[in-house]
């Protein structure tokens, strides 16, 4: 395997009714990337199996060069990944501090007064100084979700993982955590699970999208509007051929799908591009069951 800083060969994970992620390949360098999938995509799983929290059942991982099988290079891994879980496990009696400190301590931090400076730095890198003496069970659901990001950014992890961060955080928290994602991205290796097509299209350079367990798009996010090129119109009125249609705020409709002749064909977003892929999957998927 190569430097990349995660290389998954064919990852596959089972449960007992389902099987969430099915040969999975691909690898990832510095930058941020966005994960992108319907709910039960998968995500969560890959996210859980590259920050050694899950044992696939087969293929091969690679994260930062070590084995994540073999307990000495796990160990590496956990020393040196930010991992933002999708449920953090709070104490919730503890500070956002004690908290923070916790995880410090997790990651083999040893020294006190530098791993103290390091709780103090992530917690104001989040906007939450003022805030690091409350109890957990005090804060709101967007003050916890930066505890975790605190969390997960204490020492300056080589690789960052997190499962929808954005969730919880109101418009200019997000701001601001587009801002710091970004910042971190520039010299170091980010994947990013979410919902949001919006903070895929502001801060990722590239995209992997998963839907079944299966990889379905990985490429940039410019490719991914490109799914949708030509398939994009807007109209006065709802088009009942579109295959979704919304009306935006100027008191248009945005329509994509199949578009009527003579239709205003507009330039796609990243969001109709993946719109559009899911139903492409969705559909191929379907006629294959039934032939
Ligand atoms: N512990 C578990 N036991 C059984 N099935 C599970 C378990 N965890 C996940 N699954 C199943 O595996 C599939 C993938 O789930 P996963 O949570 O990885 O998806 P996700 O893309 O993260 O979804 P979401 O966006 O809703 O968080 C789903 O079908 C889910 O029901």
């Amino acid at each position: 395997m190569t430097d990349h800083t995660v290389e998954v060969r064919e990852l596959g994970v089972r449960y007992r009714r389902s099987v969430a992620l099915d040969s999975v390949s691909f690898s990832l360098r510095t930058g941020v990337t966005g994960l992108l999938g319907p709910n039960g995509a998968g995500k969560t799983t890959l996210l859980r199996a590259l920050a050694t929290a899950l044992v696939p059942d087969t293929g091969e991982i690679r994260v930062l060069g070590q084995d994540p099988r073999d307990p000495g290079q796990r160990t590496e891994i956990r020393r040196r990944l930010g991992f933002l879980p999708q449920d953090p496990g709070f104490h919730p009696n503890f500070t956002a501090f004690e908290f923070v400190d916790y995880v410090a301590i997790l990651k083999e931090m040893t020294h006190r007064g530098r791993r103290h400076d390091e709780v103090r730095r992530v917690l104001d890198a989040v906007g939450l100084s003022e805030h690091r003496g409350k109890r957990i069970r005090m804060l709101s659901g967007g003050m916890k979700q930066r505890v975790a990001l605190a969390a997960a950014l204490a020492g300056e992890p080589e690789l960052l993982i997190l499962d929808e961060p954005t969730v919880g955080l109101d418009p200019e928290q997000r701001l601001r955590f587009r801002e710091l994602i970004a910042d971190i991205g520039e010299g170091r290796t980010v994947l990013l699970s979410t919902h949001q097509t919006e903070d895929v299209a502001a801060l990722c350079r590239r995209v992997v999208v998963l839907d079944h367990g299966v990889v379905k798009f990985d490429g940039d996010p410019v490719g991914l509007s490109a799914v949708a090129q030509g398939r994009v119109w807007s109209s006065a009125e709802r088009d009942p051929q579109a295959l979704a249609g919304w009306r935006t705020g100027q008191g248009t409709f945005h329509n994509i799908g199949s578009p009527p002749p003579g239709a205003a064909i507009v330039d796609p977003a990243l969001e109709d591009g993946y719109l559009l892929l899911l139903d492409d999957t969705g559909r191929r998927a379907g006629q294959g069951a039934a032939a």
